[in-house]
């Protein structure tokens, strides 16, 4: 076994959106290298906010003609990962893939084995869901992944997801999916009893009801069913089945009115109760990332920020999921106070036209590009796969084009939380998006992006020029 190492340091970069040990970001900077395979660490102290200088040492280290299932942990105190020699031979440091790729874990994918597996399949970041699932559930899977990056040498880091103020059910009288059926009628409820009543969904938010009249329409998970509200007694709504369809647990409910959203849940904050303690689960496990759902305002996100710094000595990052069409009118302030951005296309999809969908992700990622923020392209990449081992050509030509936008990460949710083919659908991730980044690459596509420059001072300017001919150079 050869093990080859590079370091690199450099000092008073004012480069931002480099987060601490997570190998999310890099490829705002750089696009020659599969930098998900190398271990980023900072030194204790370094602040990424902003125009802030701070020191950083970078080191890579490269585990070669190991087989990658045959890989034991290396020893030397940075985060390692690894890649086969073949790889590295065959393709050079050019040919790996730039692209993170993100994978809800849930009960399909929840065991050592599966973690192990997905971790080996090119997983950068676990994420976990706070919707689901209970803390324990969480704090076992957050001590399986610690495991595996310290046992096994892997490089993930963690994510958790706040729930936020959503209108979502408790209880729909089953363990699991339940098929609704046209023409049925279910109470949706904010009574909370033991057990299940058959046709009968229990929410989370007692004024779920609020300002929901007869005739509106009750939406399951932006149209996995759909009823309308035929009758309202107190605070509950009794509904008839009117598209049939799946109600998932925890499922999500929206109303409409006309054809327009009715914005029942507004009022409620951006973080719960809830929320915040799961932000204080999530500090004392340690997480890399916390997903912040729901953002409206940059405020949210400096709020939060500001109660991490002053919690936890490790720079834990936030990302603001865009999810609504209040936080695509505020987004450049937002992406500027974020660590990096999610484009959430479920709950976005619910909020706005579908078809505007495909442009509003281009506009999301381009801001994040001029702003050199992280961004993620979340939901649905390859929804059939939840079910079938091969996906739709339309769903790969959806992943390539999330590549050739430069989105830094890709995410799996239901392919690898409650999927039959999660390691399948990371596996289809990994080859549409290094398929899509040779061909950008012997296009010769990266000249087009246009970096924004970030440098104030003099010195500054000149170590992000060095960078910036780096990067070409290796491209
Ligand atoms: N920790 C978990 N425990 C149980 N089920 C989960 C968990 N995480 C995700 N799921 C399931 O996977 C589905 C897809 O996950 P995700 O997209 O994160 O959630 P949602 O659909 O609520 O936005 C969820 O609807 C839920 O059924
Ligand atoms: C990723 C998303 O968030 P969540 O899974 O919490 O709905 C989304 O809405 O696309």
């Amino acid at each position: 076994m050869v093990l080859k190492s590079m370091v690199a340091s450099a000092s008073d970069l004012s480069l931002v959106s480099v987060a601490g040990n997570s190998p999310l970001d890099f490829k705002n900077r750089v696009f020659g290298g599969r930098l998900i395979s190398l271990g980023f660490r900072f030194n204790k102290g370094s602040k990424c906010k902003g125009n802030e200088r701070f020191n950083f040492e970078v080191r890579a280290a490269v585990e070669v003609g190991v087989e990658r299932s045959k890989s034991k942990a290396l020893e030397g105190g940075f985060g390692l990962d690894v890649v086969s020699e073949a790889e590295l031979t065959v393709k050079g440091f050019a040919g790996l893939r730039k692209t993170k790729l993100v994978c809800t874990v849930g009960p399909a994918c929840s065991s050592l084995e599966d973690l192990e597996n997905l971790a080996l399949g090119g997983m950068s970041v676990a994420r976990l869901n706070m919707c689901h699932g209970t803390r324990d559930w969480h704090r076992d899977v957050i001590g399986k992944i610690k495991k595996l990056n310290e046992e096994k040498g892997f490089c993930v880091s963690v994510m958790i997801d706040t729930e936020g103020s959503q209108i979502h059910v408790v209880d729909h009288g089953a363990p699991s999916s339940v098929k609704v059926e046209e023409g049925s009628n279910w109470v949706f409820t904010a009574e909370h009893f033991e057990g299940s009543r058959p046709f009968t969904v229990q929410t989370n938010y007692r004024g779920f009801s609020e300002g929901i009249e007869m005739g509106d329409e009750l939406v399951i998970d932006g149209g996995m069913a759909c009823f309308e509200v035929v009758e309202k007694t107190g605070n509950d709504l009794h509904c008839k089945c009117i598209d049939a369809g799946l109600f998932l647990p925890g499922a999500k409910l929206s109303f409409w009115r006309d054809g327009k959203l009715v914005r029942g849940n507004n009022k409620l904050p951006t973080l719960s109760t809830k929320d915040w303690a799961d932000i204080d689960f999530g500090i004392a496990e340690g997480v890399d990332f916390f997903a912040l759902s729901f953002v409206n305002h940059a405020d949210s996100v400096k709020d939060l920020k500001n109660y991490l710094s002053s919690k936890s000595t490790k720079s834990i990052k936030v990302l603001a999921k865009i999810e609504s069409s209040e936080s695509l009118h505020k987004l450049e302030e937002i992406v500027r106070a974020s660590d990096g951005i999610m484009v959430a296309r479920g709950d976005l999809g619910v909020e706005i036209p579908l078809e505007q969908i495909p442009t509003v992700q281009e506009d999301i990622i381009y801001v994040c590009r001029q702003l050199n923020k992280p961004v993620i392209v979340a939901s649905q990449l390859l929804e059939s796969m939840v079910e079938y081992p091969t996906p739709t050509r339309a769903e790969v030509a959806d992943v390539s084009e999330a590549v050739r936008q430069y989105a830094d990460a890709l995410m799996l949710s239901g392919e690898s939380a409650i999927g039959s083919y999660a390691q399948k659908a990371l596996a289809v991730l990994d080859m549409a998006s290094s398929r899509m980044e040779s061909w950008s690459r012997e296009e010769n596509r990266q000249s087009l992006v246009n970096y924004h420059q970030l440098g104030a001072s003099l010195p500054e300017c000149i170590t992000e020029q060095i960078c910036n001919c780096a990067v070409e150079m290796g491209t």
